[in-house]
């Protein structure tokens, strides 16, 4: 383990790949997006399972990046396959006070269009014993339908929403925005536009945000980015020493070439590999 991460301050790999976190667009937050692979760009096993890919060294530069930024963003798949706590746990035991209390923890937002989410979740149990910030379920009303009266699963949608704001999380609403861009031969028919959902969480108050996956969020990034929509300022990538082979879940398979990346800095923690880059916007 190198010095560095050992410090009480961010590692200076990230300072030269973050830089000061301002959005050069007063509408959007700056935005990290980053996540851990395996050398074959697989971010789960087998039918999704969750794999612990960071080592510790990694996995400590990763909390300090959710120190770092306001927000931290999931989508609903990995909320329900991984029942994350997205809050700050492995850094330096503070000499007073424990975690919680020394650190910021970044806010917890979930994209989540059909409220999946449970409200018996980690995140919200966590906030209900301040172990993080409450989270925001970013959705949006289902489609209207053609029939006058409501369909089943609008008042599904309703009841969800209501159990959701019970527990004192937050539901903000977007607009459906019908143009928003598909990706080809995949299920993102239902998806909230990615710049509506920075948009609003900026709109929120949020300046910073560190998009930690699941697959398909990274994808929509990713393919926005292909597409010449550049809505990440940041990636910051660990790379581990494993394969996981085909049955994994990758993210990469619908890419072609991403214009506009350029390397900052490469950094061996551990038996890790962490990749910065920039993303010209
Ligand atoms: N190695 C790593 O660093 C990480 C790995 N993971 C792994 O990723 C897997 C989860 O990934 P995945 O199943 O793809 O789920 P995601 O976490 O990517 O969530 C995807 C869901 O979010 C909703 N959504 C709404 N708008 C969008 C949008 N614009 N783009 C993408 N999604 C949107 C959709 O919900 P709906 O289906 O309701 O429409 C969609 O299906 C887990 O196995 C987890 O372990 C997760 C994070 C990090
Ligand atoms: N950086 C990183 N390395 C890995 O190996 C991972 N599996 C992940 N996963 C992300 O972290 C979430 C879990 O967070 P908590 O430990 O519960 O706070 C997981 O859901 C992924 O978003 N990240």
């Amino acid at each position: 383990m190198s010095s560095e991460a050992e410090s009480q301050d961010p590692p200076a790999f990230l300072a030269s790949v973050l830089g000061r976190l301002v959005s050069s667009d007063p509408t959007l937050p700056y935005v990290t997006l980053t996540f851990a692979q395996s050398l074959d760009a697989k971010v789960a096993g087998r039918g999704g399972l969750q794999l612990i890919l960071s080592g510790n060294e990694s996995m400590k530069m990763t909390h300090w990046m959710r120190t770092m930024h306001e927000g931290i963003l999931i989508g609903v798949g990995t909320a329900v396959n991984d029942n994350p706590q997205l809050n700050v746990r492995h850094l330096p035991f503070p000499a007073q006070g424990g975690h919680m209390q020394h650190y910021h923890h970044p806010r917890p937002l979930v994209l989540d269009p059909n409220l999946r989410i449970s409200p018996k979740c980690k995140l919200i149990y966590n906030a209900s014993l301040k172990a993080g910030e409450t989270p925001w379920i970013i959705s949006a009303r289902p489609a209207k339908t053609e029939s006058a009266v409501e369909s089943q699963d609008g008042i599904d949608w309703e009841a969800r929403k209501a159990a959701l704001e019970k527990t004192g999380a937050k539901v903000i609403l977007i607009e459906r925005d019908p143009s928003h861009m598909l990706i080809p031969n995949s299920d993102s028919s239902s998806y909230l536009s990615m710049s509506a959902v920075l948009r609003a969480i900026r709109a929120e108050g949020i300046k910073s945000v560190m998009v930690e996956g699941g697959a398909r969020v990274i994808l929509s990034f990713l393919h926005n980015a292909q597409e010449g929509k550049q809505l990440f300022d940041s990636l910051v990538v660990t790379v581990a020493p494993v394969i996981v082979g085909a049955h994994g879940v990758g993210y990469s398979e619908l890419l072609d070439d991403i214009p506009g990346l350029e390397h900052v800095r490469t950094e061996a923690l551990g038996k890790d590999v962490v990749f910065g880059m920039k993303a010209m916007r």
